[in-house]
């Protein structure tokens, strides 16, 4: 039997807390994070930045999303697709919800400089800031560049989770990230096309209410083409091989065939098909670069 707290079942009080962290965009950050780890080394992972490292960049990133659910709670309450959020709906107070994402915050901190390095501490606190303040506190609301330059804290991970394993930067985790910083664009403006309505009636300044939905949808196939070069780089500079080249190829090409179908307009729902294999792509262009790595490790 579900225990009660106040008027309601403590179960769906864990769940409020739950979305606050967005749990699916968080697995799919750790899923890139796990593979910057394992790419930066030829010897294995040490179990405690494996799972201690991971775990402090997840309660960081579930902070910060936290923090974007009390800044946001308006707008959120005037969209369709996020109206029913914990504090849209008022069922967690802003007060609750900023001292959960404090904890969340300062666990991930705790963690990751006890397990890792202060300089992984130092990336994941400026991806955190990065998110919950500069993009949602200002960029947001300031100008329709703003998943641009915010999707540089989303694209954080891999250069995290490389930094855990080796203490310090360099090119490949930085390719990794251009990758996810060039993905960003499609990946957003293609829903904010199928929510275009929502968008301009809570006021956000997203592309296609600004500019419109055929200027997005050139945008798009731009950073799309610009993503399939980008993500051919790993093969060029010899960090991955012909398996991660030959997945690159097909996964970018059905992206481009869906940034031109979105583009023409022949077909219903489009944009909202494009959003959902950005997902896959990018879950399975990071499962591609590790299977391969690990190909060219043995062979
Ligand atoms: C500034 C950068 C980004 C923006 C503006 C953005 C925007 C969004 C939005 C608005 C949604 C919600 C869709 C919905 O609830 O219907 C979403 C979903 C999602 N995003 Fe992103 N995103 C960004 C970066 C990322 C990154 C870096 C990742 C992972 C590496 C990611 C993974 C996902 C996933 C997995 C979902 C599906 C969540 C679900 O089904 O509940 N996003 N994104
Ligand atoms: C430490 C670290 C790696 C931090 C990254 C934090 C993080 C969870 C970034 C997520 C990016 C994202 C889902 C943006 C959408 O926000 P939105 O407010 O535009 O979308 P919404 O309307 O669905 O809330």
């Amino acid at each position: 039997m579900a225990t009660l707290i106040g008027e309601r079942p403590s179960q769906a009080i864990w769940r409020d807390y739950l979305e606050l962290t967005k749990p699916k965009v968080v697995v799919l950050m750790l899923i890139t994070s796990l593979v910057g780890m394992f790419l930066a080394t030829r010897a294995g992972v040490p179990w405690t930045v494996l799972v201690f490292g991971n775990l402090g960049i997840a309660l960081c990133a579930g902070g910060a999303a936290a923090v974007n659910h009390v800044v946001d709670r308006r707008i959120d309450a005037v969209m369709a697709r996020t109206h029913k959020r914990p504090l849209a709906e008022g069922r967690v107070s802003p007060a609750a919800a900023l001292t959960f994402a404090l904890v969340l915050a300062l666990s991930g901190q705790a963690l990751l400089l006890a397990f890792t390095n202060p300089l992984t501490a130092w990336l994941t606190l400026a991806s955190l800031l990065g998110y919950a303040v500069i993009y949602t506190g200002f960029l947001k609301r300031a100008t329709p560049q703003n998943i641009v330059i915010g999707g540089l804290a989303g694209a954080a991970p891999p250069l995290l989770g490389w930094v855990a394993t080796t203490g310090h930067i360099s090119a490949e985790p930085l390719l990794l990230v251009l990758i996810i910083f060039a993905w960003t664009p499609p990946h957003f403006w293609a829903l904010a096309i199928h929510r275009k309505e929502e968008y301009a009636k809570a006021d956000i300044p997203m592309l296609p209410v600004t500019h419109g939905e055929h200027y997005t949808k050139v945008h798009i196939l731009l950073y799309t083409c610009v993503l399939l070069a980008v993500s051919l780089m790993p093969y060029v500079i010899h960090m991955s091989g012909l398996l991660y080249l030959a997945c690159a190829l097909g996964l970018g090409a059905r992206f481009l065939q869906w940034a031109v179908v979105l583009y023409r307009g022949t077909r219903p729902h489009a944009a909202i098909n494009t959003f959902k294999y950005s997902i896959y792509y990018l879950f399975l262009l990071f499962i591609a670069l590790l299977v391969d790595h690990y190909l060219m490790l043995n062979l």
